[in-house]
């Protein structure tokens, strides 16, 4: 079997070469002639998958290691009989680490505190799920916004985007990107969306950058109908509008979702999408073997102030990511490829934790109690 995979997805070397022969190229060089007669294709967001290269090629399978798909073109890809999978909830707990810290992170530079703060989470899968539990923890007050599950649910757990413009300091959007239809979500947040916020909120967008209007939230910002935002997906990336950079208090080069777990789930997933179509053995997924951090013990007996933020930050503080794109923004692409190793909660183990409570609250967001 043939294989062309993305050289930029993590842990894949040495373990997707027992499904076949494996050709490793970046993300601008997957072309028409590079995967003509490939059967499966290992693929990440930086590419479009459309009739432009997959029309007459051999490709069986497209396998995303991403959660987002809106890079593939998945009505031509069922109209030609190519099936193509995603890694659902691979960097859930990843988007989940980098949407506490960056709370964390903002409260402490402009001297307030979360607790019993407001915030709207626009679409509640399997990103928002993780978000909605961590705020609560923190003690955030959390409305919740899915029209979609809402609609299929019919639960009374949601609000609507009009509520949450009304009631929310903070509003953070996990939809997928989606161009049109009933719940069509790009350019959600537009001109009309910041004309009508009643709480000058914090905006967060670590979902896909179209879903806000990049001239209406630098308008916004620079008329304080919001009082902040924290970046990480933007329109046109990789290269990114600097005025907008500048203007946010927190500004990432899409990597909420980029945890050495978040990046190893997606390699099991994809390399589980091939086993599976081609009824082959999972046992060389086993291969794939996440590197632990140089020190994954956290003693809570030493924290000072609120040990919850303390021991989030511990684990990931965005400053870092920030402090690189700021002052290399036309590096966006290569602090992508170049990640530093960050592990998610459940690889720290929380020591000397004597409060019950506390115990609990550590263990419902996966960080290990010892
Ligand atoms: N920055 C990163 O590194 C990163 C990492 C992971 C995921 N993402 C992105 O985050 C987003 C969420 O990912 P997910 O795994 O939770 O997806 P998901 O499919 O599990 O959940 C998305 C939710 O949004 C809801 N939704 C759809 N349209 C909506 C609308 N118009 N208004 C409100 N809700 C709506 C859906 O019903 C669903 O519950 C996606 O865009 C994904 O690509 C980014
Ligand atoms: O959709 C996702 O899973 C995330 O946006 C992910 O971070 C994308 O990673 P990329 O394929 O761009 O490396």
């Amino acid at each position: 079997m043939k294989i062309v995979a993305d050289k930029n997805i993590p842990f894949l070397r040495g373990v997707a070469e027992a499904y076949g022969e494996v050709t490793y190229l970046a993300g601008a060089d997957f072309s028409k002639e590079a995967i003509k007669d490939a059967d499966a294709l290992i693929v990440r967001t930086v590419t479009h998958f459309g009739k432009e290269l997959l029309e007459g090629s051999t490709v069986k399978l497209i396998c995303t290691a991403t959660i987002g798909y809106d890079h593939i073109d998945t009505d031509y890809c069922d109209a030609h009989g190519i099936k193509w999978t995603n890694a659902p909830g691979c960097n859930s707990g990843s988007v989940e680490q980098y949407i506490a810290s960056a709370l964390v992170v903002i409260a402490q530079q402009n001297n307030f505190l979360l607790k019993g703060k407001t915030i709207g989470i626009v679409g509640v899968g399997n990103v928002g799920k993780k978000v909605a539990l961590v705020c609560e923890a923190l003690g955030m007050r959390v409305l919740k916004n899915d029209p979609p599950r809402q609609e299929a649910e019919g639960s009374d757990e949601f609000v609507s985007l009009d509520t949450i413009k009304k009631e929310a300091d903070i509003i953070t959007f996990h939809t997928p990107l989606v161009r049109e239809g009933k719940y069509a979500t790009y350019h959600l947040a537009d001109f009309a969306f910041f004309g009508s916020l009643a709480k000058n909120p914090i905006i967060i967008n670590a979902a896909r950058g179209g879903i806000i209007d990049t001239s209406a939230i630098k308008k916004a910002l620079i008329e304080k109908q919001i009082s902040g935002a924290i970046i990480d997906c933007w329109e046109k990336e990789p290269v990114i509008d600097l005025e907008y950079m500048k203007l946010v208090d927190i500004a990432t080069p899409h990597i909420a979702g980029y945890s050495a777990d978040g990046k190893g789930n997606a390699t099991r997933m994809s390399l589980e999408a091939i086993a599976d179509f081609w009824s082959l053995s999972k046992e060389p997924i086993g291969k794939v073997v996440i590197p632990q951090v140089e020190n994954p013990v956290i003693d809570w007996s030493i924290l000072n102030g609120d040990k919850l933020e303390q021991a989030i930050l511990m684990t990931y503080n965005p400053t870092e990511d920030h402090k690189r794109l700021v002052s290399n923004p036309a590096d966006f692409s290569s602090l992508r490829g170049n990640y530093p190793l960050r592990r998610e909660y459940l690889s720290y183990t929380v020591e000397n934790v004597d409060n019950a409570a506390d115990k609990a609250v550590l263990q419902k967001i996966g960080f290990i109690i010892k």
